[in-house]
């Protein structure tokens, strides 16, 4: 099968209209956005030998580290990334009808969705170069997906969940000491746990599109799998914007809009987005944790909300106004900030 072919119709549609005739072969690293400053920048925490200072500055000064010696098998990490590449690689519809009536949503355009797992519109001119399935940890073991390549990466991701949620815990807990936060439990703050697995597809006119546009997430922590091979992660520090390059066997954390509250705006929801690529797709796989349903946020920046009201506004938001307010909805002083996204 053509590879354009397993494309979600809306980005093989943009892609022909973007770009009639096929770009010549580039120069070997000749893209900016593959850029990436040396030495790298991006703090990096060791998870078996967790230095508290480090992890504070890293939470403070950049809501964003690279995590090592995490403890989750680089074959795992590996296969995970080639499983995610080969069930992107069937038809479109393929994957549509896998999906229907199951837990997973798969979409494209856009990585907004509702509740109840559909995508929120948006105009051909705003998507984002992205298809992906979303995945609730919470449902995946009475799963059965008919097929194949569905089900190959539902086994190893029930596998990676395990690593996933010990990792969150041990930072979690870390964290909290610093911030001398009395978490009677710190897994109330991590009690859901989501998956999204993505492919970007290339692009040869990258004009002014976004693999996924500026944002910041609105978990407690994410954690991403980029793979080894393809960047296009950046994030906003000092008002600019930093590539982060992909380096095997390393995570990338970073911090969302409820840690970001319960530290009291002490640490940073970072603001990221993912750039479009002319000539290589690329997979990655991020992990999201959430407080519980009930769990009430309480800062001294912010009302009281719960995740479900905070993303029950993300949601009107999006509606009513075509972007993310975000936390600046919840302060106390409602009216004195606007949040980039
Ligand atoms: O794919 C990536 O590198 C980042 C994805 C992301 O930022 C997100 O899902 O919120
Ligand atoms: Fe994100």
């Amino acid at each position: 099968m053509n590879n354009i072919e397993s494309y979600p119709p809306v980005l093989r549609h943009l892609e022909q209209q973007r770009h009639p005739p096929p770009p010549p072969p580039p120069p070997p690293n000749s893209d900016p956005d593959e850029e990436f400053q040396e030495p790298d920048p991006v703090p990096i925490i060791d998870l078996e030998c967790l230095h508290h200072e480090k992890l504070e500055e890293a939470c403070k000064n950049w809501g964003l580290f690279r995590l090592v010696n995490h403890g989750v098998p680089l074959t795992l990490l590996k296969e995970l990334q080639e499983a995610a590449k080969e069930l992107f690689s069937v038809s479109f519809e393929a994957k549509e009808s896998a999906c229907s009536g199951s837990p997973v949503t798969y979409f494209w355009g856009t990585p907004a969705l509702t509740p109840s797992g559909t995508a929120l519109t948006r105009s051909p001119q705003n998507m984002n170069w992205v298809e992906g399935f979303d995945v609730p940890l919470s449902q995946l073991s009475h799963f059965n997906p008919q097929l194949p390549t569905l089900e190959s990466v539902r086994v190893l991701v029930m596998e990676y969940e395990k690593h996933l949620s010990r990792i969150g815990r041990r930072l979690l807990e870390a964290m909290a000491k610093n911030l001398e936060l009395n978490i009677k439990n710190s897994k109330e703050y991590l009690a859901v746990g989501m998956m999204r697995v993505y492919r970007y597809p290339n692009c040869p006119d990258t004009n002014g599109g976004w693999g996924m546009e500026a944002h910041t997430d609105s978990s407690v922590m994410s954690i991403l799998n980029q793979g080894d091979e393809v960047g296009g992660l950046q994030l906003l520090k000092h008002h600019q914007w930093l590539n982060v390059k992909p380096i095997p066997d390393t995570l990338i954390v970073n911090l969302g809009d409820m840690m970001q509250a319960i530290s009291n705006d002490r640490y940073k929801s970072v603001t990221h987005r993912v750039s479009m690529n002319k000539h290589k797709e690329r997979i990655s796989l991020c992990y999201f944790a959430f407080p519980g349903e009930e769990v009430v946020i309480e800062s001294s920046k912010y009302k009281p909300f719960t995740y479900n009201e905070f993303r029950a506004q993300v949601q009107e938001d999006i509606k009513a106004l075509g972007h993310k307010v975000g936390l600046s909805r919840f302060h106390h002083n409602q009216n004195s900030q606007v949040s980039l996204l």
